[in-house]
């Protein structure tokens, strides 16, 4: 495909999302039709509608509008590419632009150029503080590819080697060996034999970062485990077996094949019969995603109002229910992939208020500027 067909091809997909279809479907469905399309014209597909949505705001104001055109304009004129050469009628590439179209699209506003939807602001601002802005900027560029290195399966050394042997460059965090970064080959990781073999997982530094800060004795129950990622983390520390749980069991299916898969002991429990108590509970709670929304860009243009308060209640309802497994003495390892108040530090101050006989142990926000994602991490210990 030209790039112009790429831009049309964009056009066709934002089109999609803006009228409601899920960013990653619409993606699929274009693909699955479009199969002229090799892997490199999807992939750089991908890239254009997943950077528009990072930056929806000021692409509309820079194009005039909320469409699909709109936003590649915006994209044109962002970037210096002369939408003149893009927007030809050519072959595949868009109809050029009509007379009104030139003529509107101004600079974003200081608001429009946060990207974040307006009802927001005040809460980011709140929960960020001096970083807010600068935070806001960062979730509006494309998030790097980190790796965990299982230790269980060998060094982080054998785990780079291996990768290198398949074309995939890593670098070693400088505080954390076993979290390697993806500086090229990201796009072969998934296939790689080193990923087969259990040698690496995919995960975020920030997640693995908070999972480093974790006491290592005593038995661990994963309570929200879903698909694992801190179940595995976990559990690849190789010092006790890991209980995981979820209260949606269908959530957990692919937990089996990557525990298999990284040599991993966990024991899943289906919701009901959970016993017992655990040193270490983890509550990896649903939240706004707000952390990830580099990766999950059209999650930030969907959350409502409502979904915070929404959440907000579940989060509480399930560190309630979490904290009945801890054990006397044990801890409560409370963590969400969000970085508002009203999920993070609200949540915690409410539940130290509900429950006599928990302190805070260590609280940390990870960011884009310090870490990764957006995570947040608060361990309290039970008297
Ligand atoms: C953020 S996801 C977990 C991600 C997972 N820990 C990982 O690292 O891959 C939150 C999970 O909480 C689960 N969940 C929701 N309500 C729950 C409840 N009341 N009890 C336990 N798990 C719950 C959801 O099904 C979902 O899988």
């Amino acid at each position: 495909m030209t790039p112009a067909a790429r831009i049309a091809a964009a056009i066709t997909i934002l089109d999609r999302i803006l009228a409601g279809e899920p960013a990653e479907q619409a993606l699929l469905r274009w693909a699955r039709a479009g199969r002229f399309a090799g892997s490199s014209d999807r992939a750089a597909l991908r890239d254009l509608v997943f950077d528009s949505l990072r930056k929806l705001r000021s692409r509309a104001a820079l194009g005039g509008g909320m469409t699909g055109r709109s936003l590649m304009l915006g994209m044109c004129r962002e970037t210096g590419l002369d939408p003149a050469t893009v927007f030809t009628g050519e072959r595949y590439a868009p109809m050029p632009l009509a007379a009104d179209e030139t003529a509107i699209g101004a600079m974003p506003t200081a608001a429009e150029a946060l990207d974040l939807p307006d009802w927001l602001l005040p809460d980011w601002r709140q929960a960020l503080g001096p970083e807010a802005e600068k935070l806001a900027l960062a979730m509006r560029e494309r998030a790097p590819l980190w790796l965990r290195a299982n230790l269980l399966r060998g060094t982080p050394e054998q785990a780079m080697a291996a990768l290198a042997g398949e074309g995939i460059e890593t670098r070693q965090d400088a505080g954390l060996a076993s979290a390697l970064s993806v500086l090229s080959g990201a796009r072969r990781v998934a296939a790689s034999q080193a990923y087969r073999d259990g040698l690496v997982e995919l995960q975020d530094l920030s997640p693995q970062l908070a999972c480093s800060l974790l006491p290592e004795r005593g038995s661990l129950l994963d309570y929200c485990a879903g698909g694992g990622g801190k179940a595995l983390a976990l559990a690849a520390r190789g010092l006790f077996p890991v209980t995981a749980h979820d209260a949606d069991p269908g959530r957990m299916v692919d937990l089996r094949v990557r525990a298999v898969r990284a040599g991993a002991r966990i024991r899943i429990v289906e919701p009901g019969r959970l016993t017992g108590s655990f040193d270490l509970v983890v509550a990896d709670v649903p939240c706004s995603g707000s952390g990830t929304w580099r990766r999950t860009p059209d999650a930030k243009w969907r959350l409502r109002p409502a979904d915070l308060a929404r959440l907000a209640a579940l989060q509480a309802r399930i560190l309630d229910e979490a904290a009945e497994f801890v054990a006397p003495k044990g801890a409560l390892a409370y963590m969400t992939c969000s970085l508002l108040r009203a999920e993070n530090q609200d949540q915690i101050a409410k539940f130290t208020q509900r429950r006599a006989g928990y302190e805070l142990v260590e609280e940390r926000m990870f960011t884009p500027l310090n870490a990764s994602d957006g995570f947040y991490l608060c361990l309290m210990r039970r008297h």
